[in-house]
């Protein structure tokens, strides 16, 4: 072509970025260190949204796969080179001229010390910290990622206080604790989840309640759980932004409507078929990667797994696994 035609096609092509919706696939690294910190850079003069602070990483090559990119531009950007990283959370962001398609991967193991190649400004940040710095508008989703644990326990139904608050210590440390209780009067599960937050507290576990969203703030819990019917009746969020707010998901309807809700974290299931719920409808793990890859936002595995299927669920882009029977050495039909 000739080459005045071309640079003007270009010239053109500039004009109306609101036209030409590129998608711009990128992959990124959340570096941990020993400490629990994650490494953040800022973006340099010269780079778009120069001066906010972003993962490493960079655009994915054609004919590249995303672990291969990721592996590159730390290297190119850092001088560091990535041994051991998992799937994190996959986002799609519509910044007003651009559309980002992110692979994050969370990174455990690495050579070489990091160093700004691109004399870029970095920092060692613990994850609720993270808030401090102004970072990329697509990155809230990763930054709750790397806040939430791998494991999301609910209750088994009608278990005894007694055999509740003796199975507490043995759950995983840092879990999510979903205090699902459908039999319980409105009162007597806000009763028992007040005697509950405060051994929540003490042990570390993010105590979920699922009736009124205004308990939580009132006895101390970690965030609110909408079961699918509540989700259906909620427009907004229903809560503060410093607590969570997960939703159940199992199909596409549902999950348009925890997006709409501003949800920060999904359960979608059910993955496998499960005893308590015979005639639930199973997505397989391909149908739970479906949901997960248009969530833009941490999504866990439920429904006949447990935690020694994290691997799986990770490769899946799950945030990790949510059950009832996997996590307590009391009966249960899960
Ligand atoms: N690396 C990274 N990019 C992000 C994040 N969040 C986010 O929206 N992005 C966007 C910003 C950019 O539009 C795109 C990444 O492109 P980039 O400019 O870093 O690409 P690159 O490293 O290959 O740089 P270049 O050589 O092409 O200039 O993804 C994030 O956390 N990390
Ligand atoms: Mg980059």
């Amino acid at each position: 072509m000739d080459l005045r035609l071309q640079l003007r096609l270009c010239e053109d092509q500039r004009r109306i970025p609101h036209l030409i919706r590129r998608s711009i696939a990128v992959a990124a690294g959340c570096i941990v260190n020993a400490a629990g910190e994650v490494l953040i850079a800022q973006r340099p003069e010269g780079k778009i949204a120069a001066g906010k602070w972003e993962f490493p990483g960079g655009k994915i090559e054609v004919g590249e796969r995303a672990d291969q990119a990721l592996v590159r531009e730390l290297e190119e950007e850092l001088g560091v080179h990535a041994s051991a990283f998992r799937p994190l959370v996959r986002i799609t962001h519509d910044y007003s001229d651009r559309k980002v398609v992110l692979d994050t991967w969370l990174v455990t193991a690495f050579s070489g010390e990091p160093h700004g190649r691109e004399q870029q400004a970095f920092a060692w940040v613990r994850p609720e910290r993270l808030f401090d710095y102004p970072l990329l508008g697509a990155d809230g989703p990763i930054v709750a990622s790397l806040r939430l644990p791998q494991d999301y326990v609910f209750t088994p139904e009608g278990i005894d206080e007694a055999a509740l608050v003796s199975g507490l210590p043995l759950l995983p440390k840092g879990a999510l604790l979903r205090l699902r209780q459908p039999a319980l009067s409105d009162a007597a599960y806000k009763a028992l989840a007040g005697r509950l937050a405060p051994a929540c507290k003490r042990l570390g576990l993010l105590l979920m309640l699922d009736r009124d969203p205004a308990m939580v703030a009132e006895l101390g819990a970690a965030g609110w759980h909408a079961s699918a019917a509540a989700l259906s009746a909620q427009t907004s969020r229903p809560l503060a932004e410093e607590f969570w707010f997960a939703a159940s998901v199992h199909n596409e309807a549902e999950l348009a409507q925890a997006q709409k809700a501003g949800a920060d974290f999904l359960v979608v299931g059910s993955v496998n078929p499960t005893p308590s719920h015979p005639q639930g409808k199973v997505l397989g793990w391909s149908g739970f990667a479906a949901l997960a890859d248009q969530a833009n936002r941490p999504v866990y595995a439920i429904g006949g797994v447990r935690p020694r299927d994290r691997e799986q669920a990770f490769a899946h882009y799950a945030q990790g696994v949510a059950g009832i029977s996997a996590y307590w050495s009391v009966p249960s039909s899960s």
